[in-house]
């Protein structure tokens, strides 16, 4: 679980984040949406340790991170497992070279016990045996996300965040993906916070909903009480999504 108490943050004196309170609980997908420049990266950032919140406390299963040690900040950090926008795949490395990369990293195991938890997690993301040891180039967009699916939950994190995890695929591929980041969620126990834009998302697995506007917290939901909202913003918001207009349509003619 993570607990964010009032955060702020600030660039050159411009207030980005105006004071942000939520909790996301662990073993569902946590969802950040909002328009372009509502500061849902910055706060993604936040949460990763990334950039230090000018007040306020973010607290890891009832930690704040700032009153941890060096040595504790740097154990957290471990806990935390990130799927980049795009992948991130190093591209001179093979599939599952990547994936091992964090095992080597920060741990010390033996080269048999990290390639018995690469091909582990590579078989619970479903990537076929055969493109394990191919080049990201290799191989389709799709099967990049489950790499890096792989990569962010190798060392067993405790909190997971990934960043537009379904930017440039499909539909159908990004369902796949959503769901896949669920069943990690919920098998693992993690806490995942997912950054997105797509409106297929927030209906497929918005299990909990933070919507960010102008670096407030304007609303927080679901999945389900996001289409009985009658906050403006929200609403303006997601209906401006094709794909929410036509789920709304069907629902008010009772299909
Ligand atoms: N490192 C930085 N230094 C200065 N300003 C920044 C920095 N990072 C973000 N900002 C500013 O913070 C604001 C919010 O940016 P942010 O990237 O969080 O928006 P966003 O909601 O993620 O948008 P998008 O959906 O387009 O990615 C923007 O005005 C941006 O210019």
């Amino acid at each position: 679980m993570i607990e964010v108490q009032n955060i702020k943050k600030a660039f050159e004196g411009e207030e980005i984040l105006k004071g942000i309170s939520t909790v996301f609980p662990k073993g569902q997908t946590n969802l950040i949406i909002g328009q372009s420049g509502a500061g849902k990266t910055v706060f993604l950032k936040c949460l990763l340790g990334l950039f230090r919140p000018d007040s306020g406390k973010i607290l890891y299963d009832n930690d704040p991170y700032s009153s941890l040690s060096d040595e504790k900040q740097r154990e957290l950090r471990r806990q935390m497992g990130m799927v980049f926008q795009g992948g991130a795949l190093f591209d001179s490395m093979t599939v599952e070279e990547n994936v091992m990369f964090p095992l080597q990293m920060f741990t010390k195991q033996s080269r048999l016990s990290m390639m018995r938890r690469v091909k582990e997690v590579l078989d619970r993301v479903n990537l076929a045996e055969a493109q394990q040891k191919k080049y990201p180039v290799e191989i389709s967009g799709g099967m990049q996300k489950r790499v890096a699916i792989a990569r962010a939950i190798v060392n067993r994190p405790k909190y997971l965040f990934c960043d537009e995890p379904n930017s440039g695929l499909d539909p159908q591929t990004a369902t796949v993906i959503d769901n896949l980041i669920l069943e990690i969620t919920r098998e693992y126990d993690i806490t995942t916070v997912i950054n997105t834009h797509d409106m297929n998302s927030v209906l497929e697995i918005g299990e909990k909903i933070v919507f960010l506007q102008n670096g407030r917290l304007e609303w927080e939901g679901d999945k389900n009480v996001i289409f009985k909202t009658d906050n403006k913003a929200v609403t303006e918001f997601v209906y401006s999504s094709d794909l929410f207009r036509k789920v709304r349509k069907a629902q008010l003619q009772g299909l």
